[in-house]
């Protein structure tokens, strides 16, 4: 099967550069990882927001367009998470070279899945946001029930209770969700784009 594969690409005249250049900034992955209820989500959907008012064309990838469609075959064992990345990665790429700012809000909890996404794409253009939070004050918030759940050993491969966290190394942002405003963690990130050239194209 392999054998017969013969992959010849197309180049199209319009590129990445072109695109960004038309909407007048650059385009990149905001990659917001950390454990469920630290606020991966809420902070994606609000610095979309920011954005959006500042006329940056923007896309959020989560679990309710994602799991729910691309995914949906897919569970939480660690082969089918890191098949879950993988395949997120691949879309964010596709979304980077159309000039979009695309923000994805996932635990990805593996290093070496959220290496792999920072491989697919240019020097610059993975932004790790580190949504760090304790576990007991995400057990606390417990946004959908779930942490109860798995205490009870209703839900298993939980992460933070029974399957593992890696926290990132070298994060280019980090917030701290229990010390930090929704506010304060939006314009820390709205800056590191304003201050690292991302609002303008080149
Ligand atoms: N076993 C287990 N572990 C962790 N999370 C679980 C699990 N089962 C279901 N959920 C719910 O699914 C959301 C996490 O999905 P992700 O696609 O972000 O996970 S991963 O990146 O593939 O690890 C996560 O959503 P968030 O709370 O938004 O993070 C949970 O609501
Ligand atoms: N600084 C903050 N940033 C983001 N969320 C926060 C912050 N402070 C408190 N929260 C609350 O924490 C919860 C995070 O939930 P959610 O965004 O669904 O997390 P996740 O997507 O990581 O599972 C929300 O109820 C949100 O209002």
């Amino acid at each position: 099967m392999e054998e017969n594969k013969i992959i010849i690409p197309h180049e199209g005249r319009i590129k990445k550069e072109d695109r960004q250049r038309q909407k007048g900034h650059k385009s990149a992955i905001l990659w917001f990882t950390g454990l469920s209820g630290s606020g991966k989500s809420t902070l994606a959907h609000a610095v979309e927001e920011k954005l959006f008012e500042m006329g940056v064309h923007t896309y959020v990838l989560d679990g309710d367009n994602i799991r729910t469609g691309l995914n949906k075959d897919l569970g939480f064992s660690a082969e089918d998470r890191k098949e879950n990345i993988r395949r997120i990665g691949e879309v964010a790429k596709l979304f980077v070279d159309a000039g979009i700012m695309t923000l994805t809000a996932f635990i990805s909890p593996y290093r070496q899945d959220r290496q792999f996404v920072r491989s697919l794409v240019k020097e610059g253009e993975f932004i790790e946001v580190y949504v760090k939070c304790p576990l007991e004050v995400c057990e606390r918030r417990d946004v959908k029930g779930l942490y109860k759940k798995a205490r009870k050993g209703i839900i298993k491969n939980f992460t933070g209770i029974d399957d593992p966290y890696e926290e990132p190394e070298n994060p280019e942002i980090v917030v701290e969700t229990h010390k930090e405003s929704l506010e304060e963690c939006v314009t820390k990130i709205i800056n590191y784009l304003k201050e690292n050239k991302y609002l303008e194209a080149e």
